[in-house]
Order: structure tokens, then sequence, then C-alpha cells
């Protein structure tokens, strides 16, 4: 090939822009070309350059995103499917399983796309902060040259991805200063607001997927969060300035049979729970049987850095079982609000952090109309409807945990993993007196009576988990 061409090179009349590479990829030759007119200081120039390989970048994404309901795609369906079929009818699931696993795996397969467009061809890795770093040098580069409002709309650009990146903070007020009286239609880029917002939207609906279906998504944004948390941390669904945790009790359990958590932990969790069930009830619905539905223990953390100028909710106003329109004050008992659920539990866990405040505001989503401070072993309860559109002021430092529960009157949307949580606990329990039984050894006792009389009582309850599991 090479010989090949040096021997086109040699031909007479064949000069050099007469080659065309159609290896590189388009938006890594034109990064490539814009860099080095960055490093030369050649800002004027790098521009065009620049913006060439912004487009090309996601000109490439929106082509990798559309393989991904490809050939490839069928494929793997297609050998799911004969899988299923071998399964029998009895094997899992039906239609709607089919739909939601063919749209993850459309969703999974678009997240990807981001880094390997970032990767250049025959790397392993993708270059860091690819998109982010593009604005980064554009903002720059525009502000080198006197375009002052370009400068502001890229840097914008970069916050939307880096809400508290420090320099970028820094560069825009510079550049307001400079430009004197504030514009008010400028604002982050639009094709840029529009990546970050479809690609905002489309992880939510994987941490959906993966909360209550089971899929695995590593949200590659999240990495570091993760490794903190222990468990499960990543941005907020709802706020870019937050970190979200959350645990369901089936998880907990699993977690204990994993010997990751202690088991009190989650029998306590368990015995909050019902507590939280029995008090809802005996207050909201004394003549009729409250079931629990879902129970959520979430953390919501203040990302590290300036807090004080956010605007934004750390979980905007809502309903609990309707859609909320402020507009006209209505809300819609349908899809995607669960409308089963007919009253909320929130049991607050801690309250040394800042902000997080519950508040509750008339239809109009805007007019508050009561507010909460968080406090350990609050409990807040109320019904889930229309009647109480409530939302959850920032959290700008530390971290906030509270058990969510929501109850519903119909039986048949009643928490299976309950049940499942508290067999597997009861597993777990016949173990340890098990191996209890094979350890012990005269004078030494290897689990000690738990200190406090409530941890007793969790595990009075555990002792006749039939008993407990009519009363759910
Ligand atoms: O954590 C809170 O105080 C409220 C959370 C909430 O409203 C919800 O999860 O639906
Ligand atoms: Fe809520």
């Amino acid at each position: 090939m090479r010989e090949d061409m040096a021997k086109y090179r040699r031909m007479s009349g064949v000069r050099p822009q007469s080659f065309r590479d159609l290896e590189t990829p388009l938006h890594w030759a034109a990064y490539d070309a814009s860099l080095e007119l960055v490093e030369r200081q050649e800002a004027g120039l790098a521009l065009p350059r620049l913006e060439e390989a912004l487009q090309e970048t996601l000109a490439q994404l929106e082509t990798c995103r559309a393989g991904c309901q490809g050939p490839e795609e069928q494929q793997e369906e297609e050998e799911e499917e004969k899988k299923e079929d071998e399964e029998g009818a009895g094997g899992p699931g039906g239609l709607y399983e089919a739909v939601a696993g063919h749209w993850i795996r459309v969703l999974l397969c678009r997240q990807r796309c981001v880094a390997d467009t970032a990767t250049r061809p025959g790397r392993s890795h993708p270059v860091p902060d690819f998109l982010p770093n593009q604005l980064r040098r554009l903002h720059q580069a525009h502000a080198q040259v006197g375009n002052l409002s370009e400068a502001v709309e890229n840097v914008l650009s970069v916050l939307l991805f880096y809400p508290d990146d420090e320099a970028a903070k820094q560069a825009l007020s510079q550049y307001q200063a400079e430009l004197g009286e504030p514009r008010p239609g400028l604002g982050p880029r639009e094709d840029i607001q529009n990546f970050v917002l479809r690609s905002l939207g489309e992880k939510r609906q994987l941490y959906y997927a993966m909360e209550h279906l089971g899929v695995n998504f590593q949200d590659p944004d999240a990495a570091g969060a993760g490794a903190r948390s222990g468990y499960r941390g990543r941005r907020s669904p709802h706020t870019p300035h937050e970190y979200f945790e959350g645990l369901t009790v089936l998880k907990a359990a699993q977690l204990a049979r994993a010997g990751s958590v202690g088991s009190q932990g989650v029998r306590l969790l368990l015995e909050a729970g019902e507590r939280v069930r029995k008090v809802t009830q005996a207050y909201f619905s004394p003549e009729r049987p409250l079931h629990l539905s879902f129970t959520h223990l979430v953390c919501r953390s203040a990302v590290e850095g300036e807090q004080d100028q956010r605007m934004d909710l750390s979980h905007p106003v809502h309903a609990d079982n309707c859609v909320l329109d402020p507009d006209t004050g209505e809300c819609w008992p349908e899809p995607p609000a669960y409308t089963y659920r007919d009253y909320s539990g929130l049991l607050y866990l801690n309250d040394d952090f800042k902000g997080g405040d519950l508040f509750f505001t008339q239809p109009n989503a805007l007019t508050v109309t009561a507010q909460v401070r968080p406090r350990c072993g609050r409990l807040v309860a109320f019904s889930s409807g229309g009647d109480n559109p409530h939302g959850v002021w920032a959290v700008t430092r530390g971290r906030r945990c509270a058990l969510a529960l929501w109850h519903t009157w119909a039986p048949e949307h009643r928490e299976q993993e309950w049940t499942e949580a508290k067999e597997l606990l009861q597993k777990l329990k016949e173990e340890e007196e098990e191996k209890e039984e094979e350890e012990e050894t005269p004078g030494r006792d290897p689990f000690p009576e738990p200190p406090s009389h409530k941890l007793q009582r969790v595990q009075e309850t555990n002792a006749e988990p039939r008993r407990a599991r009519e009363e759910l």
C-alpha cells in the first residue's frame, strides 16, 4: 500500500492536494488540525477548524446513535429471542419485557456513542472530556479574537457539562464584565444544549431501568461518586448539582446476603418501613388496610464547590400519583405517574446538611404553602394526589438521606420485593444460626445480643416471619 502511494505521488500531474484521506474520520482530522493551530497560538485560524471539529463530532455522534437500531442490534435481539424460545412459554419476558429490553439496549448503545466517538481509531480509550474540551478551546479562541458573545455562549455550554467548573465560571464573569451591559438573549449554544438535555433524558430512563428492572448501567459521568459511596452513586436525575444514591429493600437484603452490609441494618430498614405503614394507616385510613407499594432509601448529596448561586431544586415540584399541569392546576392520573399510590411517607434520617427542606405548594407549583425541615426520625405523610404538590429545595452542602415510602389501598400493587427481602433475611438468619451452633465454644459468644432495645424488638419480629408477612 505504502509503495503504491509513493508511486502515485511520483506520477506527473499528481499534487499533494490530490490525496484525500478516507481513513481518518472527519472529526479527528478537523480536531488534530485545530489543535495544531491552537498550539501555534493562531486563534483566528484555529476558530473555523475548532467549529468544524465540533460539528463533525456532533455529526459522528448522530451517525453512531443511528446505528444503535441497526443490524447488530437485530442480531443481538434475534439471539435473545432464540434463547427465550428455547426456554419455552414459561421463560422470562412477554411483549412488554421485549419492548422494554429493546429500548434499554438502544439507550445503552447511544450512551456508548460518546466514548466511541472520542476514541481515536486504533486506540482503546477515549480522549477524556472530548466535547467539553473542544468547547473550552472555542471560548478561549473567541475571547482572544474579541468575539465576546460567542465566548460567553461557548463557556456557558461548558457549564452545562460541569456546572461547578471554577475556571469556566471565572471566564464567564470576565467576559460578562468586558461585555458591559447584560445581554439577555445570550445562553449556551443550542446544539450543545439539545445534546446535553437529550443525554440527561436518556440517562434518566436508564436509571429508572436500573432501579426497577435490574438493568446494569454504569454512568460514565458518575464513576467517581460510585466509588465514593460504597454502593451506587450517580448524578441526580433532577439536577446536575447533586449526586443521588438509592437502595430498595431487596437490594439491601441482597447486599446483606453478600456480606457487603450488616443484616441488622437491613432488618432495621424493614422494621422502620412497617412502623411507618402502621402510623400512616392509623392516621389516614383506619378502616381500610394500606399496603406498602414501594420503599426506597434515597440520599442526595451536594457536589463539591460553590452552591450559593443555585436556582434549581433538588426535586422539582410534582404530585406523587398524577402528572401535575401547573398552568391549569390539573393533575392527570396517568403514566408515567404511579396512579395506584394513595399515601406518601418520608421518614428523614439525618439533618446534618444544608438546604433540602421539603415544601408544599398550591397547584400552580409556585406558591409555597408549607415547609418541613428534615430531622432524624421525623415522618411526613400526606395523600399522594394533586392536592399535595411538593418538591425539595436544593441540597447545598452534605448528604440528605430519607426513607421514601408509598402506600396503596390496592393489594395487587403491594411491594413484591418486600416479601423477597424478608425471605432472604430469614435465610440469612438461619445460616447465621447454623454457623453460630457450629462455632459455639464455652465462654465465648461470637454473636452478642444487640445493645439497643429497638434492635432486640427487630429480631423478635423477625423470629415470626409468617405473622409479619400476613400483616403486610
Ligand atoms: O425527599 C423528600 O423530602 C421528597 C421526595 C419526593 O417527593 C419523592 O421522592 O417523590
Ligand atoms: Fe414526591
